[in-house]
């Protein structure tokens, strides 16, 4: 394994370095490893609609960065007290998305320290029932990456203020807030330790047998190219707001599935697909492929029989999809 060490803490800065890595670079080794924290920073998921996600006001008075990543799944919150890990495989074997092989080691490491941390059924660490990880991943070709957030100490507060929950999210979760949901780490460690020092021990067990390799100039103009021109623009982070006169969604186990259709004499003219899933394939394809389709549930119930939806979707059936549109 390769170890990159990222010293920004620019979010825009270190999604660009994930992009170049898994897309563009090639290094010695099939295996990318990164621990990196961000100033204070909201990321959306993939496919959600920002503006829904985000706390306008507090973000614009605070200064919070807002930036959409690659990967599918919700919004989180990060601050200088909290880390983010990324493995990146450009050689994977397996299909779909499966969280098991990255949490792992994390895990592994965490309960080295004494901290009893444990994957749940979805995308999450958790210390008995509340989270301070949240995991996502993506893939490209023959590649993947996978990253997840690490809470140590950070602002919970600024968290609670920055992100805008919905209603059915918290009632999903079976929680009454953001707050009650989450812990950080520093609160259940034995010693009193910096996040600095919590980085060096995660590193310590988690770079075992790993090189490193340092970052050259033309690495770095690369990255700053793909930095300026997608995660720093307004059209990828903000994007633009589809017209719609139909809007359905639904909470599964897979998470939220938004569905917005603009539907002219009975025929779907245009679709756009929002929520906080993780998919396998290009969101595009799919929301293309409902286009001139009869707003009637028969037709949609046998385009999505050719859509092999459950390998595209983790953990949503057609059944699901079909429930959302039009039952
Ligand atoms: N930083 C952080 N870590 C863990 N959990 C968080 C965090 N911020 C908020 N939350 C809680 O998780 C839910 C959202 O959970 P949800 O499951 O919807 O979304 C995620 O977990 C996405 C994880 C993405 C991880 C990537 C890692 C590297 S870059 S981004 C939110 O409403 C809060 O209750």
């Amino acid at each position: 394994m390769i170890y990159i060490n990222s010293n920004s803490t620019s979010p825009y800065f270190n999604f660009a370095l994930e992009e170049y890595l898994l897309t563009q670079k090639d290094l010695d080794d099939d295996e990318i490893f990164l621990f990196w924290r961000t100033n204070p920073t909201i990321m959306v998921g993939r496919y959600q609609n920002t503006f829904s996600e985000i706390n306008e006001k507090y973000v614009r008075e605070n200064n919070v960065n807002v930036v959409r990543r690659n990967s599918g799944g919700g919004t989180i919150y990060t601050d200088m007290g909290a880390w983010q890990f990324t493995f990146i495989e450009k050689n994977y074997k397996e299909e779909g998305i499966s969280f098991d092989k990255f949490t792992g080691p994390i895990v592994e490491a965490l309960q080295k320290q004494d901290v009893d941390a444990h994957f749940n059924s979805r995308n999450d660490l958790l210390i008995g029932n509340r989270k301070f990880s949240g995991n996502a991943q993506y893939r490209k070709d023959n590649a993947i990456l996978h990253h997840g957030s690490i809470l140590f100490n950070t602002d919970i507060q600024a968290m609670v203020e920055s992100i805008t929950v919905a209603e059915d999210k918290i009632i999903a979760k079976g929680i009454k807030s953001v707050r009650e949901r989450v812990i950080n780490i520093s609160e259940v460690m034995k010693d009193n330790i910096t996040s600095e020092n919590f980085r060096d021990i995660m590193l310590d067990s988690l770079l075992k047998n790993s090189t490193t390799y340092t970052l050259t100039k033309e690495d770095i103009k690369s990255i700053n190219k793909i930095q300026k021109e997608k995660f720093e623009s307004w059209d990828w982070n903000y994007g633009k707001n589809p017209i719609f006169n139909i809007s359905r969604y639904k909470r599964f186990n897979g998470g939220r599935v938004d569905f917005k259709l603009n539907v002219k004499k009975g025929i779907i003219k245009n679709c756009t697909i929002e929520g906080d899933f993780f998919l396998s394939g290009e969101i595009s394809i799919l929301e293309e492929s409902f286009i001139d389709c009869k707003y009637v549930r028969e037709d949609i119930s046998k385009l999505l029989d050719t859509l092999d939806i459950e390998n595209y979707f983790y953990k949503i059936t057609k059944d699901d999809l079909l429930e959302c549109i039009i039952d």
